[in-house]
């Protein structure tokens, strides 16, 4: 069956008393909310990791992620952090690729891939995010420049490790600005993700692969678009900052 996931990317917001609290009031709300094939990771600042992950219990759905690693495992790269660093600080979860990342810091591809490589060698999951900006929606380009994203960075995993990844499709012009993709526009596109996967991984891996809406996804917007077919989830941003903004979201599962 395919996990539904919801995700917070908590950005570079909350300091470190606001992050514990948030966290804490999460996972208040969220015990009695969620099923068994369901999922909520929290993706804070780098330096809340470790604590927030110490709060969680063994049985949990709930899991801590990050939101960006290094690719080499160490070295004398100032300022960076890797997969294993994440993975001994109680991270299970990285996010890879976001339009912020690509955007600010110039990640391509080819880092990419080879973060994407660094994740699954340190057994941590992957959420691998791609999207168009506006003018490549509006030049008509938006499914060239997916399936370049996915492939460039992506098909030169074998089965089982493209299996332990969720992708998650995040139209840029979507991102923290209030436009939403319609549901009917988010699916189109996250079908077309699943077929490009199936056409090189095979039917069944597609089927099970868990693909991610982001974009100014809200409790208000949220059941429209996980009732799609191919939509199993989101990665929220600005809506996670908000208790119970991000649990409403989490329910939608249960509604
Ligand atoms: O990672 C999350 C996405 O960038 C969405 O952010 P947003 O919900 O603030 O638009």
């Amino acid at each position: 069956m395919r996990k539904n996931i919801v995700a917070g990317n908590w950005k570079m917001n909350l300091n470190h008393a606001e992050g514990l609290q948030l966290f804490a009031e999460i996972l208040n709300l969220v015990n009695s909310d969620i099923k068994g094939n369901q999922e909520v990771v929290i993706c804070p600042p780098f330096v809340h990791i470790s604590s927030l992950a110490q709060l969680l219990k063994a049985d949990s759905n709930v899991s801590v992620g990050a939101q960006n690693c290094h690719q080499a495992d160490s070295g004398a790269y100032t300022g960076e952090i890797s997969a294993s660093m994440l993975k001994s600080s109680g991270a299970t979860y990285v996010i890879i690729g976001h339009s912020e990342r690509r955007a600010f810091f110039a990640e391509d591809d080819l880092v990419l891939a080879q973060k994407l490589d660094s994740v699954l060698k340190n057994e941590l999951t992957p959420i691998f995010c791609i999207g168009e900006t506006l003018e490549q929606r509006n030049a008509g380009t938006h499914f060239d420049v997916i399936e370049s994203q996915l492939k460039e960075a992506s098909f030169h995993l074998n089965d089982g490790q493209f299996r332990q990844l969720v992708l998650a499709y995040e139209p840029v012009w979507a991102i923290g600005t209030g436009l939403t993709a319609t549901p009917e526009q988010a699916q189109e596109v996250h079908a077309f993700i699943r077929s490009k996967v199936s056409e090189h991984y095979g039917a069944e891996l597609a089927n099970d692969l868990t693909i991610l809406y982001g974009g100014s996804c809200n409790p208000k917007n949220a059941a429209d678009l996980f009732s799609q077919a191919d939509i199993d989830g989101g990665l929220i941003g600005g809506a996670s900052l908000k208790a119970l903004d991000f649990i409403d979201i989490i329910k939608v599962f249960n509604s």
